[in-house]
This record gives C-alpha cells, structure tokens and sequence, in this order.
C-alpha cells in the first residue's frame, strides 16, 4: 500500500483515450477502489447514456454529471474515470484539481478512432439515425473537438501519452512510477 496517495486519482482525457481500462488496473496496483463516472451516472439516472442524450440532449447529460462529479467530491475516495467532456470548463477543473491529483491519458486520435468507431454508447459518435458517423467525419469533428478540450486536458498534474504502441501494463507502471513520485515530492 503506498502512504501519501491523494484521496481522489481522477482521470482525464478523450473518449476512448482508455480511462475507464487503465483506472480499473490502477486501482490494483495502488490497492484503491475504482470508480467510473459514466456508470455512476447511468446507475444515478437508471437510463443509459445514449437514453439521457436522447431525452433531454447534451445539456441535460452535463448536469447530471456535473452533479455526479460534486457528488462524488464529497463523498467518494479512490480512483475516478471520468467522461471525455467531464472536465466542462475551467471551474470545474480547478475544483476537481483542490480535490484529488488530476491525471491526463494522452491518446492521439488516430489510435482512438481505431478503438471507438463500434460503439454506440457515445452518442457524439452518432448521426441522426443512430449509427456511428463515417470515419472521416468522425476524424474532423473529433479533431476539432479535441483541440477545444486539450487546454484543459493539458492542466492535468500528470500526463501518461498512450502512442498505440506500448501495452496497457506499460502504461499502468508507468502511471504508477509518476504517481509515486509526484507524492514523495510534492
Ligand atoms: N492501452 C490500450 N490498449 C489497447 N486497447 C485499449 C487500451 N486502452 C483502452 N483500450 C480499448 O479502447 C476502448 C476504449 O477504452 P476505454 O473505454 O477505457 O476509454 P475511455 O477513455 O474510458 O472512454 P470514454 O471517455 O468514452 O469512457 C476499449 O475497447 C478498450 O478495451
Ligand atoms: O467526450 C464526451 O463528451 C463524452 C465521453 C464519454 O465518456 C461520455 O461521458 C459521454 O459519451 C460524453
Ligand atoms: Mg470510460
């Protein structure tokens, strides 16, 4: 068990940047519970993702995982995936930054289309008709999008690059030696 972790891990980054996957082995290596918020969320609204989007729009998936995310600020502890877009805007950063360390998976979008162009529970991804967008326009909204998030991705404290190549316990250990480091010096 290491001493000193921060009560909250959080970690940021794009859709399919591999959150979810690498909190889940993190949390084994550094003996915390896991939690990803984009279950917690459907778990909170019994609906789906893509059932919220539909009823209320991207504005009503915002508030409820704004809520989620102060929710879980006071009352959770370990390790927390968020969403793609939890990071909102530049209050919400800094909250979660005052309470927990902020860890960003850097994932170049090219390995993530390669990942994320089967899934339909992320409604971005979808056209009006339900089905995951064509691969080029996947790659230009997704482009534009990214660049909007990458300032406040790029405010993380820590930052782990998955290139495609390294394996995902590459990236675990490599996490894990950031992580231990940043606590025995800052
Ligand atoms: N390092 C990796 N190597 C290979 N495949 C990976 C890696 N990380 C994640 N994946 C795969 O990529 C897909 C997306 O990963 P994951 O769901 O963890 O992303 P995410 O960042 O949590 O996305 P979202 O923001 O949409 O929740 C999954 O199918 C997962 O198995
Ligand atoms: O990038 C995003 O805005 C999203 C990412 C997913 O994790 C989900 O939170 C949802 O599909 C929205
Ligand atoms: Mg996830």
């Amino acid at each position: 068990m290491i001493s000193n972790l921060p009560d909250r891990i959080f970690l940021s980054g794009f859709m399919g940047a591999g959150k979810s996957t690498i909190g889940r082995e993190l949390a084994g290596k550094l003996e915390r519970t896991f939690l990803d918020l984009d279950d917690y969320i459907e778990h909170k609204a019994g609906k789906s993702i893509s059932e919220i989007f539909e009823e209320g729009g991207e504005d009503a998936f915002r508030k409820i995982e704004r809520e989620c995310i102060l929710e879980l600020i006071r009352t959770y502890e370990g390790i927390i995936a968020l969403g793609g877009g939890s990071l909102h805007n530049q209050h919400m950063l800094d909250h979660i930054k005052l309470n927990g360390l902020l860890v960003f998976i850097e994932t170049p979008i090219s390995v993530i289309l390669d990942r994320i162009d089967k899934d339909l529970n992320r409604p971005l991804l979808l056209n009006e008709e339900g089905k995951v967008k064509e691969r080029e326009t996947l790659e230009r909204e997704l482009s534009a999008l990214y660049k909007k998030r990458l300032p406040l991705y790029q405010q993380s404290e820590l930052t782990v690059s998955d290139d495609g190549e390294k394996t995902l316990e590459t990236l675990v250990e490599q996490l894990t030696n950031k992580i231990k480091y940043h606590v025995s010096h800052y």
